[in-house]
């Protein structure tokens, strides 16, 4: 048992949560949203961003305060939305207990310094590598919520980190592996979510199985590659981050990239989208990260390129695939 902080009280990092309380850890909550906090101790649900658990453990309670969250935390989570991490974080850069571990949840790309979630956490928080993992994986948080079977992997540079991390949150429903490859994990989470929105936008448009497989495939290629040229290794996008987490990702309404895809190719405007996303929907800022990245390691990025068009310029779905081949023979 071990005394876990989760910074984030959204839908994953509630869900999050239950799987470590379950796992019988002592789980503390931080959240800017005093009546989230006030929910998660006086009601033990969180109505606002995870209706579907009725009663949240009793070992899970919430506070707004930074330092009584983390002054005992030997592993702490975070789990904000990617383009408020750095921001958050810097409030916690000198609350961190000097041994804790640092776990991040976050999949998405910082858009103002195209930096992953690794980078942004540890030079934000002046953290050592052997101090840091990411988790990444098939991970619906609704379906975790209910406690449906599912696994994730967890990379650390230093395996016995990642050891530990896994060890504290594994529970009799949620499995995890280990792994070193941080910057593989990384990007295959943040990548899958732009894969997502073109998958979702062609089913929002009608296109059926062939369309889909297509984009999934085509994507799981191009996030490979630039993966690779960031350092990643090309295997881990074959587990459980990669392939694992686009099947879920591309696959399910409950997805929020997958839905805001498919509400634009149902004909909404980006606006229209976000006003009625339900949560983040992470790879619409990733999307522009994407293609900077592409351009910085000299890798093609044709679907992120083309999703750019899709939020920047409006263009439609049918355009977008078309914008997607280009004219040219390309080995596969
Ligand atoms: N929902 C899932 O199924 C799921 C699964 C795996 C990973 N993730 C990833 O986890 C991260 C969080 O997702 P979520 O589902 O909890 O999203 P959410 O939209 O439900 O919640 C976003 C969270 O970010 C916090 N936040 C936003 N701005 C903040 C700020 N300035 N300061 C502090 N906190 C701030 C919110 O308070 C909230 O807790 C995302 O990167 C997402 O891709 C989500
Ligand atoms: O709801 P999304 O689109 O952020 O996807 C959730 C998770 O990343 C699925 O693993």
């Amino acid at each position: 048992m071990a005394a876990v902080t989760v910074l984030g009280a959204g839908a994953w990092g509630t869900a999050f949560g239950q799987v470590l309380a379950d796992a019988g850890n002592q789980v503390t909550m931080w959240a800017i949203e005093p009546e989230i906090v006030d929910a998660i101790n006086t009601l033990h649900q969180n109505p606002v961003r995870l209706p579907v658990v009725k009663r949240l453990p009793d070992s899970m309670h919430a506070t707004l305060d930074r330092g009584e969250a983390v002054k005992n935390a030997e592993i702490i989570i975070v789990t904000i939305a990617a383009q408020f991490a750095r921001q958050a974080l810097e409030e916690f850069r000198d609350l961190i207990p000097d041994q804790a571990i640092v776990v991040s949840l976050m999949k998405g790309i910082e858009r103002s310094t195209d930096k992953r979630m690794d980078q942004v956490v540890m030079e934000t928080l002046h953290l050592p590598a052997s101090r840091f993992a990411c988790l990444s994986g098939p991970n619906l948080s609704k379906e975790v919520a209910l406690r449906q079977p599912a696994a994730a992997v967890v990379a650390s540079q230093d395996h016995d980190t990642a050891v530990k991390v896994a060890t504290v949150a594994t529970s009799k429903y949620f499995k995890i592996f280990s792994s070193t490859d941080v910057i593989g994990v990384e990007m295959c989470g943040s990548l899958k979510n732009v894969v997502a929105l073109a998958v979702g936008m062609s089913r929002g448009a009608g296109f059926g199985e062939n369309t889909a497989a297509m984009i999934e495939t085509r994507g799981l290629a191009e996030l490979t590659q630039l993966g690779v040229a960031a350092g990643a290794q090309a295997q881990t996008f074959a587990g459980l981050a990669g392939v694992g987490d686009l099947v879920a990702t591309c696959g399910s309404p409950l997805s929020r990239n997958y839905t805001f895809g498919s509400n634009l190719g149902k004909g909404m405007s980006v606006d229209q989208a976000t006003k009625v996303s339900n949560g983040v929907a992470e790879g619409v800022p990733t999307t522009a990260a994407v293609v900077a990245l592409g351009e910085k390691y000299g890798v093609p990025t044709p679907l992120a390129s083309a999703m750019l068009r899709v939020l920047n310029e409006g263009i439609d779905c049918g355009e977008m695939l078309e914008d997607l081949f280009g004219d040219d023979i390309i080995d596969e």
